[in-house]
């Protein structure tokens, strides 16, 4: 992809989630179309280029282990927010477990971020498997409060039914974090405007005296 200033740009994601929850189903749904059933549990790097708003985007998708040491100090979280550009966390409509940790990476993350000074993390929730809708545990309207309080993106998704809804969970986080590294760079313009000014008034004060 050609960034703002003409230079191309990858984007980094993490996929995280409890064991089972479909976050491998999400992934090669979305890189290949197609559900495969099994997938093993293998961590991998997958990049793959995809056409959002008519712009080419790089993503490099780490499909990473779940961590039962969910302290926010775990070294392998703070690499994993360090190198992400945004996440997707996934849970099971039929996993109330597994809804309930999403609440605990989201605030991993959001303190992780706050070590690192690093400005909005683009997240999207997913609850995956919403073709067991007779084995729901996890209501809808709670998937979107949790991503309302934490600002986030929802999306409910099957992804052994549907490709599409698989899609719009990539767009919708390429978008965020396009968005993210807009205001990053407004942030960083006007910070650099209010140094040149006080720099500005700080020489006039002194020449005063
Ligand atoms: N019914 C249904 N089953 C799904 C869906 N997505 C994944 N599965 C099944 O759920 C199981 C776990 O899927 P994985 O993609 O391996 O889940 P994972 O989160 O990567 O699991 P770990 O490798 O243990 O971390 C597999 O048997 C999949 O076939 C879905 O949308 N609906």
């Amino acid at each position: 992809m050609t960034g703002l200033n003409g230079q191309r740009m990858d984007a980094n994601v993490v996929v995280l989630g409890t064991d089972n929850v479909g976050k491998s189903a999400l992934i090669v749904r979305f890189l290949t179309r197609r559900f495969i059933g099994e997938y093993g549990d293998i961590e991998s790097l997958y990049t793959h280029n995809v056409v959002v708003d008519g712009r080419e985007q790089t993503l490099n998708i780490w499909d990473a282990p779940y961590s039962q040491d969910l302290s926010s100090e775990s070294l392998m979280y703070e690499k994993r927010v360090q190198w992400a550009d945004g996440f997707v966390l996934v849970y099971s409509v039929c996993d109330r477990a597994s809804f309930n940790a999403v609440s605990r990476l989201i605030q991993i993350i959001k303190t992780n971020k706050d070590i690192l000074g690093v400005e909005k993390m683009p997240i999207v929730i997913v609850g995956n498997k919403r073709d067991l809708d007779h084995r729901r545990t996890v209501l809808s309207e709670e998937g979107s409060i949790l991503a309302l309080s934490a600002d986030c993106q929802f999306y409910e998704v099957s992804a052994a039914e549907n490709y599409h809804s698989v899609l719009m969970v990539f767009h919708g986080l390429v978008h965020r974090i396009r968005e993210s590294r807009v205001s990053v760079k407004k942030l960083a313009g006007i910070k650099g405007i209010v140094k040149s000014m006080s720099a500005v008034f700080t020489r006039r004060r002194t020449d005063s005296l």
